[in-house]
């Protein structure tokens, strides 16, 4: 792939346009909205001038219900050789795309499996889909030649492929990011008016359950609106877990031993079927779980500490898996929290404390 062009260049398609510039693809960009075009030309996503020929691959990266619409035009532009999309359902974009009569040879669905809840040009991050699942969703119509572009996108962008049929992906999209998502705006609900001592006491579990509730709510009523039954069904399925939850929550308190008994019973079943569940999340590059130990370091809140920390990280020759910063009310210092191997704690500590970081117990 030598050209490309993004259509919709918020928070996915200036990631990609991100990772296709940086592995030296000239990238063309276009949004309803100019400003979000223009700006993320500023970041290096590319450039609002127009292809003077058809480029080889365009990504539109606009809301799921606008997908059919923005391709039937792209095509009647003769934009690109070859078209994907990123929406986060399948079925209903394709439906859209054979009802409006689009060319569904040099047409394949694709959905990467990784987001961020902010939207927007400046949310968005070259190595977004590093290591993510991508999903590809042909179809017998789907020519080879636009299989293969698909495929090289998902390998400049450093993600894994996975072709699958459009209602499997949706099933699973239900159950792995759809009922997460609702779960997680549930929970934070729950805040909406707690008041504010509670609130103040916000640890990093609650944070954890409740980033994705920051997430667009008129983006997410599209994407579930085309997925409603099986969310729906699996919903069910939880209110019912719940309902045997509360049962047994009733019971821990019950005078009767053997009612006591049972609900310990309860509470246990569901932490351990949790347990099995988390388990069973894929790490990095579709690995087998990696289980990441946290090392917390207490940093001074000023310009550059952060990336003197990283700085000192790289040096020690450790990976940071993962990262969250967690700002202690009323103080000037943030906790950072390094996941890193297990492998790599003891000497990563003894590392930062003898170069004078606070590293935390
Ligand atoms: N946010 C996520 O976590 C995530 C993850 C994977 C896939 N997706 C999918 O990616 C797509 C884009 O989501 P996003 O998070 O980047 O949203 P976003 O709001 O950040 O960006 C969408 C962009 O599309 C533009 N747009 C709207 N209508 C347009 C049109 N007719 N022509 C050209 N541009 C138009 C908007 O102006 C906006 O800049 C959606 O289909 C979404 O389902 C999102
Ligand atoms: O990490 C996030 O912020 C996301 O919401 C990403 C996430 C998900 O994993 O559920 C959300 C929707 C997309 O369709 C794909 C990825």
């Amino acid at each position: 792939m030598r050209t490309a062009a993004v259509v919709g260049t918020g928070l996915i398609g200036t990631s990609a346009a991100l990772a296709l510039t940086g592995r030296g693809i000239t990238v063309y960009l276009e949004d309803a909205d100019p400003d979000a075009a223009r700006t993320a030309a500023a970041l290096g996503a590319g450039t609002v001038e127009e292809p003077e020929e058809p480029v080889d691959l365009a990504i539109v990266a606009v809301p799921p219900a606008l997908v059919g619409k923005v391709l039937a035009d792209c095509q009647r532009r003769g934009l690109a050789r070859c078209y994907t999309d990123v929406a986060s359902v399948k079925s209903g974009p394709r439906a859209e795309v054979a009802a409006l009569g689009c060319d569904t040879v040099h047409y394949i669905g694709g959905h990467p499996m990784a987001g961020r809840e902010q939207s927007g040009p400046l949310a968005a991050r070259a190595d977004l889909f590093e290591g993510r699942p991508w999903v590809l969703t042909p179809t017998p119509d789907t020519s080879t030649d636009t299989l293969n572009a698909a495929l090289e996108l998902v390998a400049l962008c450093g993600a894994m492929p996975v072709v699958m049929d459009a209602a499997a992906h949706d099933r699973a999209v239900a159950l792995v990011s759809h009922t997460p998502q609702l779960l997680s705006s549930l929970v934070a609900a729950r805040l909406e008016h707690a008041d504010e001592t509670s609130v103040r006491l916000a640890g990093q579990g609650v944070r954890d359950v409740t980033r994705i509730a920051a997430s667009d709510a008129r983006m997410w009523l599209d994407i579930l609106s085309a997925n409603a039954g099986v969310v729906a069904d699996i919903l069910d399925e939880l209110a019912a877990d719940l309902s045997t939850t509360v049962a047994a929550l009733r019971s821990l308190q019950d005078g009767d031993e053997a009612a006591r008994q049972a609900g310990v019973a309860g509470i246990e079943a569901v932490m351990r079927r949790g347990n099995h569940g988390q388990a069973r999340i894929p790490g990095k590059h579709g690995a087998p779980p990696t289980r990441y130990e946290t090392v917390v370091v207490a940093i001074g809140d000023q310009p550059g500490e952060l990336g003197r920390l990283f700085g000192e990280v790289a040096r020690a020759g450790v990976n940071i898996e993962d990262v969250a910063i967690d700002h202690s009310a009323g103080q000037r210092v943030g906790l950072v929290q390094l996941s890193v191997a297990p492998s790599a704690v003891h000497e990563l500590v003894v590392t930062l404390r003898a170069r004078g970081w606070n590293v935390r117990d």
